[in-house]
């Protein structure tokens, strides 16, 4: 079956997926009206790509690291978490493999946050992702 909604996948990258203590959140450079607001670093599927190598790939081309995914953070949808605009994204807890992660594109400011709803919540977050930072949290109390 079709999907209903335009697909895109995120990562809440931690320092540790075994013992989880910080979450990296990325600031948005574009477009407008998105610019200045904290994501999940990630992106669009693309057509015959699986949800998890395309987000393997973003985060490769976005912050230029290798990743590893683990749990997956599930929201309301097979599709994951709707967000503006007719999308859903499937959201999976990852930590870095390699590399060490830079604002390559996308983001101008990378940050690790500790996993704190006061700490995180004081940042701006696209809207759409709020209740997605609360499931993140729930998940790896
Ligand atoms: N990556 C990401 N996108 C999000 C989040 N929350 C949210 O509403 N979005 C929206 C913003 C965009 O409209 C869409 C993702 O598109 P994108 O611009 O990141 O995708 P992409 O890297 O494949 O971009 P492009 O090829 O279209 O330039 O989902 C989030 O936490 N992470």
């Amino acid at each position: 079956m079709e999907n209903a909604f335009k697909q895109v996948v995120g990562a809440a990258i931690v320092d540790s997926l075994a013992r989880p203590s910080l979450l990296l959140a990325a600031r948005r450079s574009a477009p407008e009206r998105y610019a200045g607001l904290w994501e999940f670093p990630g992106g669009k599927v693309e057509p015959g790509e699986s949800c998890e190598a395309a987000l393997r790939r973003e985060l490769m081309e976005e912050l230029g690291v290798d990743s590893r995914l683990g749990a997956e953070v599930a929201g309301p949808s097979p599709q994951g978490w709707p967000l503006a605009a007719g999308a859903a994204m499937r959201v999976w807890l990852a930590e870095v493999a390699a590399g060490q992660p830079q604002p390559l594109e996308d983001h101008d400011e990378l940050r690790w946050v500790p996993l704190e709803a006061g700490l995180l919540h004081d940042l701006p977050w696209i809207p759409a992702d709020l209740p997605i930072v609360a499931a993140v949290l729930e998940s790896v109390r």
